[in-house]
């Protein structure tokens, strides 16, 4: 961990968050990672809050085994039957995020949950303001989550930075217009899988603007090399090494056998890195000539995939887009001073945060490199462009994913010059996160 993340997972709880929880005769804990009972209640909590069965003895000692770095924070209910189980969860940790041109730390949420029993009585509200808050003072300029329902994160600032695209291939209809395979594709174990998805990733990731960092456990998880792992035996990893001999790409899938017709059996590829074009090409090349197989299912793509100009039929692919990684500036100087831009050009942003915690007046200003200062001032400079935003929108457009022009015709932002202002944030590649979290 570096040492933010390891500043932010021992920090204590913010006051307005305890007082919040207490004003409710509740109280606000963080669980103590190394406490085997209270990691069993918290799962327990977070189980019940995303429908799930109880958890297995394997499962709770996985769960135990892959997530201290996590900070978890609990609500829990001294009247309650069962009070050491949490009537509300909250996890985050400090990982990083791909932004265009640089990498930043970020504060990644998940396991937020309320119990049914608990519901609507503000305690999300109180928990994400207060950690956000932490988050924001220890000197993340993000946090970042993936959501269950797209509804519930916009109020706290939260904003669909990078859409998802789903596919479904009839392989048979596909065709081929993509470059001649190169190089070599090989099946490894799923534990040699494991060991090279990691590097491979960190190759990758600089240049994913939307990706994060993926910790540990959940590539133990993806490849089934954990015991808690379900169906891992259903999993095949292919490797490709380019002509050079280094391995450069590697598919993760799952075999769906049809057996009332072997020729209409389907794959779900989980995973696909590829860190040359060529590994790209080949790796998809070969998924869509194997024997048997009539589909291909493949989720958390990118909305502008190569893999579309390299089919010959391109309606051969059903792609279904969904709202996937959400961002939430904590700090406008640094979230926006850390990424590259497209164009030279002073733009200032009134930036309102419901939160108070990143809102004011700053003036973007891009030089011809494609670096930007970004300047905190009291009012709006007269006679330069101003760009009227929510803390939400700004969020959504960091990355590239969504142009100005969009939002100011969705009414989401205000400007009297959505192109120019696109110009600035326009980038050259969709953004992409490639797993949930
Ligand atoms: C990053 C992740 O972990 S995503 C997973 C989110 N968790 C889940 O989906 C599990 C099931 N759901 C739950 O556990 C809870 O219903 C939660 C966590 C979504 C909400 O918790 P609550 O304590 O009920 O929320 P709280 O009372 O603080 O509500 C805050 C505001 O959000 C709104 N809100 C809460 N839940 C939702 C929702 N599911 N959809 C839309 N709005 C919502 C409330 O109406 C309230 O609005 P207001 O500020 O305008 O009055």
């Amino acid at each position: 961990m570096s040492d933010l993340a390891d500043v932010f997972h021992d920090a204590p709880l913010d006051e307005s968050l305890r007082s919040g929880v207490a004003a409710a005769a509740l109280e606000v804990r963080r669980v103590d990672d190394a406490d085997r009972a209270q990691t069993d209640a918290w799962l327990e909590a977070v189980s019940r809050g995303f429908l799930d069965p109880e958890r297995t003895e394997v499962q709770r000692q996985a769960y135990f085994d892959h997530t201290a770095h996590r900070r978890k924070v609990a609500v829990y209910d001294a009247g309650a039957p069962q009070p050491e189980i949490p009537v509300a969860t909250f996890a985050s940790w400090g990982t990083e995020l791909s932004v265009p041109g640089a990498i930043v730390p970020a504060c990644a949420i998940s396991s937020v949950t309320v119990a049914p029993t608990h519901r609507r009585r503000g305690l999300l509200r109180h928990l994400m303001a207060g950690e956000l808050r932490t988050a924001a003072s220890l000197g993340f300029p993000l946090a970042a989550l993936t959501v269950s329902e797209s509804s519930i994160y916009g109020r706290f600032g939260f904003g669909a930075a990078v859409t998802a695209a789903g596919w479904e291939i009839d392989v048979r209809r596909a065709g081929w217009v993509g470059p001649a395979a190169s190089g070599r594709i090989d099946f490894v174990s799923r534990e040699r899988g494991r060991e090279l998805a990691e590097s491979l990733h960190d190759r990758i990731r600089p240049g994913m603007t939307g990706e994060v960092g993926r910790p540990g456990g959940q590539w133990d998880h993806a490849f089934g090399t954990r015991p808690d792992a379900e169906k891992a035996e259903r999993l095949r990893v292919l490797q490709y090494r380019g002509d050079g001999g280094e391995v450069d790409g590697l598919v993760l899938y799952a075999v769906t056998e049809n057996e009332a017709d072997f020729a209409s059996s389907a794959i779900d590829v989980t995973m696909l890195l590829a860190a040359t074009d060529a590994a790209y090409a080949s790796l998809w090349q070969f998924l869509l000539s194997m024997d048997l197989i009539a589909t291909i299912r493949v989720g958390e793509l990118a909305i502008d995939e190569p893999l579309w100009w390299m089919l010959a039929d391109q309606r051969a692919a059903t792609i279904t887009l969904r709202d996937h990684h959400y961002l939430r500036v904590l700090d406008v100087p640094a979230a926006l001073g850390a990424r590259r831009y497209n164009a030279a050009d002073t733009v200032v942003l009134e930036v309102d945060d419901p939160l108070g915690i990143a809102g004011g007046t700053f003036v973007l200003s891009v030089d011809e490199s494609g670096a930007a200062s970004i300047d905190p001032v009291d009012h709006a400079p007269l006679g330069e462009l101003a760009v009227r935003t929510g803390i939400t929108e700004l969020s959504a457009i960091l990355l590239g994913g969504v142009s100005p022009v969009t939002l100011a015709k969705a009414g989401r932002i205000q400007t009297d010059d959505p192109a120019r202002v696109a110009r600035v944030f326009a980038t050259t590649e969709a953004p992409r996160l490639s797993f949930w979290y």
